[in-house]
């Protein structure tokens, strides 16, 4: 089977709007892959083609030019959806069945064996964290506990590949971390994931690799690690910095032809202050050398 989860090529989406045949070029000229076993972020603002793409993938929607396929098999083909979990955008669940009902439901109409359905929905519970809400009916959950349940839903049927549009939207930092180690553990797991968002903070601890898409083109693809570090820059972390030896240190540098750039206190981010003082961060009222805050 191939390597390549998702192969995308050409692939140009034109909407007609208006009544004079007017049309929006949603996604222009898109090629990209996505290996197997890989956590592949598209990111981008608002309206720049991100869903659009992702429906194409997944033969919602005909592209207007370009192809993609699933593990070789073009998503034109029904039979390329059957190794893939989806979570959409905005989910929309029916609100009086249990969370252990729903995901029961999904098991039942994605083929899960009978014998095995207790088994499975009980496992991706567990992963989701949801297993002690399970009784509890959907209408009652939180922002977060949907999208949690959502993902359940997604791989009760143990697809190969996950699309996940949107996972974090209006979760809050702890729920957006606990789904972001959902994520890691599925690609654990073997899965190949693939997630769209705009909440970039987020997706930068959790994907392998990332594309860009502005106004429907992909205008950046890449390894984080690639994208993001300075390779030809060290920072270095002193600890009770005297101040009176920067001038030195600034010297010393020169005299082996680097510069120093820039002196600053490292900070934290708002997520982990926010995490670190909350319920469900460990260490509530503490800080993170475990003094009071
Ligand atoms: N069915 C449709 N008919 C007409 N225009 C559409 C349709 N679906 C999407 N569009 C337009 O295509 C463009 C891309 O939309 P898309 O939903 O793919 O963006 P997105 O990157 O997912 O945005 P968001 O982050 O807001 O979800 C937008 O300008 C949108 O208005």
């Amino acid at each position: 089977m191939s390597k390549t989860a998702i192969q995308i090529n050409g692939l140009t989406k034109d909407f007609r709007i208006g009544m004079r045949g007017v049309k929006l070029r949603a996604v222009d000229e898109v090629s990209l892959s996505v290996a197997d076993n890989e956590i592949f972020g598209l990111l981008g603002p608002n309206g720049c083609g991100k869903s659009t793409t992702m429906k194409i993938i997944l033969g919602l929607l005909d592209p207007t030019r370009g192809d993609c396929s699933i593990y070789g098999i073009p998503s034109t083909s029904v039979k390329s959806r059957d190794d893939v979990g989806f979570l959409p955008e905005a989910p929309y669940f029916y609100r009086y069945l249990t969370g252990r009902e729903l995901v029961k439901f999904y098991a039942r109409i994605c083929g899960v064996p009978k014998s095995e359905i207790e088994d499975r929905t009980q496992d991706v519970l567990k992963l989701v964290t949801m297993d002690e809400a399970a009784h509890r009916r959907v209408g009652t959950y939180s922002k977060g506990m949907l999208q949690r349940i959502g993902i359940a839903q997604a791989v009760v049927h143990d697809p190969r590949l996950v699309i996940l549009d949107e996972p974090t939207a209006g979760v809050d930092p702890i729920g957006s971390a606990a789904i972001a180690d959902m994520i890691r553990s599925l690609k654990e797991r073997g899965k190949t994931v693939l997630l769209c968002s705009h909440l970039l903070a987020q997706v930068e601890g959790i994907c392998d690799r990332v594309g860009i898409m502005n106004r429907g083109k992909l205008v950046l693809e890449g390894q984080v690690d690639d994208l993001l570090e300075k390779r030809d820059m060290r920072s270095l972390v002193v600890e009770h910095f005297p101040e009176s030896a920067e001038a030195e240190i600034k010297a010393v540098l020169e005299k082996h032809g680097a510069k120093l750039v820039n002196v600053e206190s490292p900070r934290i981010s708002l997520d982990r202050l926010f995490l670190q003082h909350t319920d469900d961060g460990k260490v509530k009222g503490k800080t993170e050398k475990g003094g009071d805050a």
